[in-house]
């Protein structure tokens, strides 16, 4: 890890320990995190920063389940198991706190895409590819009407509908590996279209990641399509 990177992790832990203290007393905090009082006092007030080692404890293993406690407060599962999302996909700040638990607390390659689903994946795809400085791509149900090539998924789905998925062609190029992530995984059926879009790009999958997975159904059929790590942050 150069400085910067260093630098970047401890900042993240700080975010972290912010988000925690908004519902906690210092001494509460300090029993969640394991860390003395006074020295959470000097991180939340930036006074201090943690160092290397502290910060990624609270990052990745903190913070991994910090975070899908958050979430699971600001999920709604309505009567037929359908999930309102909007608290988490609207809330680019909280994302922003989920990107770097999900870059060091799964095992996905930093990759050179990270490629959604229109729309309620983008603003999660959105602030992975910041985290990790690369570009974001999302495949839309309507081809964009300037370009000129795309790349296409189809499918029939369960319910008898026939879904296809465009891409433009310039998004993904042969070779770079991609990181499919989205808010929601159900069925599977929209990651797997993302991954057959992988496929006709001549890309390689980097990992494919969902915020919440309803049921096991759709990270089951994820992980019959690729060896690559799947992971989600919590489950309903
Ligand atoms: O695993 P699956 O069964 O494919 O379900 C997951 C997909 O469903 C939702 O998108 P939706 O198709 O509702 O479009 P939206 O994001 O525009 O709401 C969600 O954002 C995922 O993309």
């Amino acid at each position: 890890m150069n400085r910067a990177e260093k630098a970047a992790l401890q900042l993240r832990a700080v975010d972290v320990l912010r988000m925690l203290k908004e519902t906690r007393t210092y001494d509460e905090l300090a029993e969640t995190t394991g860390l003395p009082a006074g020295d959470l006092n000097r991180y939340v007030n930036g006074h201090v920063l943690p160092g290397t080692e502290r910060a990624r404890e609270v990052v990745e293993e903190l913070g991994r389940d910090a975070l899908a406690a958050e979430l699971d407060e600001r999920i709604r599962v309505d009567h037929e198991g359908y999930v309102d999302n909007s608290a988490a996909v609207f809330d680019q700040p909280f994302l922003d706190l989920v990107a770097p638990v999900v870059a060091n607390g799964f095992e996905f390659d930093r990759p050179d895409v990270v490629l959604t689903a229109a729309t309620d994946g983008i603003t999660l795809a959105a602030s992975l590819a910041s985290y990790y400085g690369t570009r974001c791509a999302y495949a839309k149900k309507q081809k964009e009407t300037a370009v000129e090539e795309f790349i296409e998924a189809r499918q029939r789905l369960q319910s008898g509908i026939e879904l296809t998925y465009y891409l433009p062609a310039s998004a993904i190029e042969p070779g770079e590996t991609v990181l499919v992530v989205d808010d929601l995984i159900r069925s599977g059926e929209t990651q797997e279209l993302l991954l057959d879009i992988i496929d006709t790009a001549d890309a390689e999958v980097a990992g494919v990641f969902a915020l919440i997975a309803a049921g096991d159904d759709g990270t089951d059929r994820a992980r019959e399509r690729t060896d690559a790590p799947i992971g989600a942050l919590t489950t309903v």
